[in-house]
């Protein structure tokens, strides 16, 4: 099937919402928005939720990722919900012992170095993760026209939890894995990219209309490790999906450098972060992909006006873009105003109706 069909099973009205449009560079009615991060995070409607649920526990009841879900959609009016999970909950799901820490994120309790630790990464089923299945069943009833995006984490990204053990600054025990003994290297990434592959996979099937690969911290990368160690595993995860016909979103921090590649990867849309202008961004990634950013998650913390003058600066540099969604550089802070986030979504919405 090709990129322009509307993939079967899908409704003709969220085929034909601003935000799909824009990911298939058509012209839209407006610029679409929706927030990386958008479900969770500050809203005191999801903390009541949550209160006493473990973050991966929440992951795995449907009517309550449905609820969470929907919070954002719901409040900011945005053009897109994001499925409320983690990235790590499909290792969760085959077995890897870890948990999510607040305030600290992904901790793993054996971390991966040796080929016999890979040989404890097992392939990912359907019926492992049947609480997503459930749930986006639910979600994509509830939501009507408005486009449900899957997600899941990248080899790399991934790789770095399952490397390091948790959260790392420098990525030193992935880098020196990388580079030490690229063939164990090769096959880790290549196995996660198989288990990226069927979770995506498991989404699209159960509704999402769109899915984003998250390679969070692969800007610690140069160029040229990027295309040898890892490319070839993102770009295994972007083909498993490809005949599905639903637009592949790639983003990652600080990947500046990075780009071009990564929409080489295999991605129908860019994601930027807010280091570089999105129309020095559109030059780097070249023609044939949208572009979705970018405007820096901590101008939030300014004054109303800051946040308009930053938001039209993102905006005039997007204008001559073939797709342009818009969203922040990264995720949503902890403790953003939610007030802030429903008046960006309106101040773009306003700006951009054509
Ligand atoms: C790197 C990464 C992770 N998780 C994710 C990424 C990629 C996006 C990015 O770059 O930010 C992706 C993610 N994590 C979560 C979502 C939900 C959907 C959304 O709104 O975007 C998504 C898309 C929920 C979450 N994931 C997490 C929470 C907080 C958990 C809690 O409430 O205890 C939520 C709502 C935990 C988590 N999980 C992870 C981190 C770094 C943290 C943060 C720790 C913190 O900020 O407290 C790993």
């Amino acid at each position: 099937m090709s990129a322009n069909e509307r993939p079967s099973g899908q409704q003709p009205k969220t085929y034909d919402s601003a935000f799909l449009k824009a990911c298939r560079r058509e012209p839209v009615p407006h610029t679409p928005v929706w927030f990386m991060r958008q479900a969770g995070r500050s809203l005191p409607e999801y903390l009541k939720v949550r209160e006493g649920i473990p973050m991966l526990e929440s992951c795995m009841r449907p009517e309550l990722v449905t609820e969470i879900t929907l919070q954002p959609v719901r409040r900011h009016k945005v053009d897109a919900a994001i499925y409320f999970s983690d990235i790590v909950v499909p290792l969760k799901a085959i077995g890897v012992d870890l948990d999510i820490k607040p305030g600290v994120g992904p901790v793993v309790a054996d971390p991966i170095r040796t080929r016999a630790d890979l040989d404890r990464l097992r392939d990912l089923t359907p019926e492992d993760v049947w609480y997503v299945t459930e749930a986006m069943g639910m979600l994509t009833q509830e939501l009507g026209s408005t486009p449900l995006i899957g997600f899941a984490g990248a080899p790399f990204t991934l790789a770095s939890y399952l490397v390091e053990g948790g959260p790392s600054r420098n990525h030193e025990h992935t880098k020196a894995l990388m580079y030490g003994d690229p063939q164990l290297w090769a096959d880790l990434l290549d196995r996660l990219a198989e288990i990226t592959s069927a979770f995506l996979k498991v989404q699209i099937e159960a509704g999402a209309s769109a899915v984003q690969l998250f390679d969070s911290w692969v800007g610690a990368l140069a160029p040229a490790d990027y295309r040898r160690s890892v490319m070839p595993a993102s770009a295994k995860v972007f083909d498993a999906v490809a005949s599905y016909g639903v637009p592949r979103i790639h983003f990652g921090v600080g990947t500046g450098e990075l780009l071009g590649l990564m929409g080489e990867a295999g991605a129908d849309v860019v994601g930027v972060d807010w280091r570089v202008p999105m129309d020095e961004a559109a030059r780097r990634v070249g023609p044939g992909k949208a572009l979705q950013g970018n405007l820096d998650p901590a101008v939030l913390f300014s004054t109303r006006e800051a946040v308009e003058t930053k938001t039209r600066e993102v905006l005039d540099a997007a204008s001559d873009l073939e797709g342009h969604i818009f969203n922040l550089g990264h995720g949503v802070l902890p403790t953003t105003d939610p007030d802030a986030l429903t008046r960006l979504v309106e101040f773009v919405h306003e700006r951009t109706v054509r």
